[in-house]
C-alpha cells in the first residue's frame, strides 16, 4: 500500500445518498489507499445488519453503537466513509477529526431528495414527524463544522469529484497520484 506521511486517512461525511460510499471505493483506489465502509464494520462487529440494530434498539440505540464503532476505528491509509448520521456522534466525530483529514460531500437538498428514492429501505435515522427538508436543515450545519474540505458535488459525476479530490489533496498534502 502507498503510504503518505501527511495523509494518513480521509473521512467522508455528508448526506444519505451523498456518495460517500461510491466515491470512496474510488477515491482509495486512485490513492492506493483501503476502503472502510464503517456500516459494515458496524454490521461485522455486531452481527446483526444496521436495519435489525435499529428495530431491536431504536433510533437512539443505533446511534450509540454507530458512535461507538466510529470512535474507536483504528485504521491507516485509509478513505473511511461512515454513514450520514455519524455527525450525531460527539465521540465518533472528534476521534475522525484526529485520525483522518474530513471532507464533507455537499448536494443540494433537491438532489438528495432525487437520489434517495426509500428512506425506509435504506434506514435513514428520521424521527418521527420530520420530513427529509428538516433532516437536511438539521445536518447541514453539523457537516460543515466537521468539515476540513467541501466539495461541491452539483453536476459532477462521480469520477469527477474524484479528479476534484485529488487535486485538492494534491495541493494540500504534496500527494503524488
Ligand atoms: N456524483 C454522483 N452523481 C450521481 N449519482 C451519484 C454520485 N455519487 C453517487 N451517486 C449515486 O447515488 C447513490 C448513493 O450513493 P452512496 O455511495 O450509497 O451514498 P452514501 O454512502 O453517501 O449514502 C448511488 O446510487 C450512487 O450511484
Ligand atoms: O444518514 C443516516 O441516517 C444513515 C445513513 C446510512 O448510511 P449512508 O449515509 O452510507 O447511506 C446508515 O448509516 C444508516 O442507515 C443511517
Ligand atoms: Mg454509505
Amino acid at each position: 500500500m502507498r503510504r503518505n506521511q501527511n495523509l494518513d486517512n480521509i473521512t467522508l461525511i455528508g448526506m444519505p445518498a451523498s456518495g460517500k460510499s461510491t466515491v470512496g471505493v474510488l477515491l482509495a483506489k486512485r490513492l492506493g489507499y483501503s476502503f472502510v465502509d464503517v456500516d459494515i464494520v458496524i454490521q461485522e462487529q455486531e452481527g446483526r445488519l444496521l436495519k435489525e440494530i435499529i428495530a431491536e434498539e431504536g433510533q437512539e440505540g443505533f446511534l450509540r453503537v454507530e458512535n461507538r464503532v466510529n470512535a474507536e476505528l483504528s485504521v491507516h491509509n485509509s478513505v473511511i466513509a461512515p454513514g450520514g448520521s455519524v455527525i450525531y456522534g460527539t465521540e465518533a466525530m472528534e476521534h475522525l477529526k484526529k485520525i483522518s483529514t474530513v471532507v464533507y460531500l455537499k448536494l443540494s437538498y433537491e438532489a438528495v431528495e432525487e437520489r434517495l428514492g426509500n428512506l425506509t429501505d435504506r434506514g435513514v435515522v428520521l424521527k418521527d414527524g420530520m420530513t427529509l427538508k428538516d433532516l437536511y436543515e438539521e445536518r447541514i450545519p453539523y457537516y460543515e463544522q466537521y468539515a476540513d474540505i467541501t466539495v461541491d458535488e452539483t453536476g459532477i459525476d462521480a469520477g469527477g469529484i474524484v479528479d476534484a479530490l485529488r487535486s485538492i489533496l494534491e495541493e494540500r498534502f504534496g500527494l503524488e497520484t
